[in-house]
């Protein structure tokens, strides 16, 4: 069980004001879905939440523990984080990619033990990469290779896991995989937040939706109380269609609200 919270998080970027004072819990057991805006602060305050970026103010905490003050190889086995967009560097094979989530265990990609090789073996199933072990990485389709990424993060088994839009290059189908495994992990235990900007894939998932807006939680809580048309309108700037279909949320965005001088993103330092 792990739980991660970030209090008061002031975050500043350049001229900036990314994060205004974010106040989150992530639980065990629950995927959060952070939605928001363009420019809202939602890919700064998951870098945040993962030890990477260093608050201006406030702190994030594991289990009480400031994240900034772990140790790197401690923190890479608590979190496991997925970058927005990610690229593969060298033409190593899919296998050995994946394999490197285990080097925060002290584990050689070339030299995995039986756990080690199991991890990778379990991950490669979850993301449907079967066949694809012996393809060097760089000769991939951006959505095959995205699935790639998302093994590694999974591989680490780390208690928590962070992805920035994870599904954001994949086709329907993969969409539904990836976020069915995504929910597993929750389920499973783990403690599982990420990034989306389809808002009826995001209703479908999340245990918890946070929209963020202006670096600050503008709502968070349930998908029907979050995505309502009202709060799109204000938080998103759109006219939107919100509806129950089979049970499920689905919300259309209709055409944009012209609101004069709306800015979604971070407001700029005094
Ligand atoms: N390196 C940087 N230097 C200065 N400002 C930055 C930098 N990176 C991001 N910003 C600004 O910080 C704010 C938050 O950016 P962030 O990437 O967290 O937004 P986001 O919600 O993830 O956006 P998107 O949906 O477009 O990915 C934006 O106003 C952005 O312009």
């Amino acid at each position: 069980m792990s739980t991660l919270q970030a209090h008061g998080l002031a975050v500043d970027l350049g001229k900036r004001h990314a994060l205004a004072g974010v106040d989150l819990t992530l639980s065990s057991g629950r995927l959060t879905v952070i939605v928001g805006p363009n420019g809202a602060g939602k890919t700064t305050l998951m870098r945040t939440l993962a030890g990477l970026l260093e608050p201006a103010d406030g702190e994030v905490t594991l289990d009480g523990q400031p994240v900034t003050r772990m140790l790197a190889g401690e923190r890479a086995r608590s979190i496991a984080y997925l970058p927005q967009g990610g690229t593969v560097a060298w033409p190593l094979p899919v296998s050995a990619v994946i394999a490197l989530g285990r080097l925060p265990h002290g584990e050689k990609p070339d030299d995995l033990p039986p756990r080690g090789q199991e991890a990778v073996a379990a991950a490669i199933h979850a993301v449907g990469l079967e066949g694809f072990e012996n393809r060097p990485a760089t000769e991939l389709s951006g959505g095959e290779r995205a699935r790639v990424l998302l093994a590694r993060a999974l591989a680490t088994q780390a208690p928590v896991l962070l992805a920035d839009e994870p599904v954001a290059a994949l086709d329907p189908r993969h969409q539904l995989i990836v976020l069915d495994v995504l929910k597993n992990q929750a389920r499973a235990g783990r403690t599982v937040a990420v990034i989306m900007h389809d808002l009826t894939l995001a209703a479908r998932f999340a245990d918890v939706i946070v929209l963020l807006n202006q670096g600050l939680v503008a709502d968070s809580g349930a998908p029907e109380a979050v995505l309502t048309e009202e709060g799109l309108a204000r938080n998103f700037g759109i006219q939107a269609h919100v509806s129950h279909e089979d049970g499920h949320l689905v919300v259309v965005a209709d055409r944009p609200l012209p609101v004069p001088g709306h800015g979604n993103a971070a407001p700029a330092l005094k």
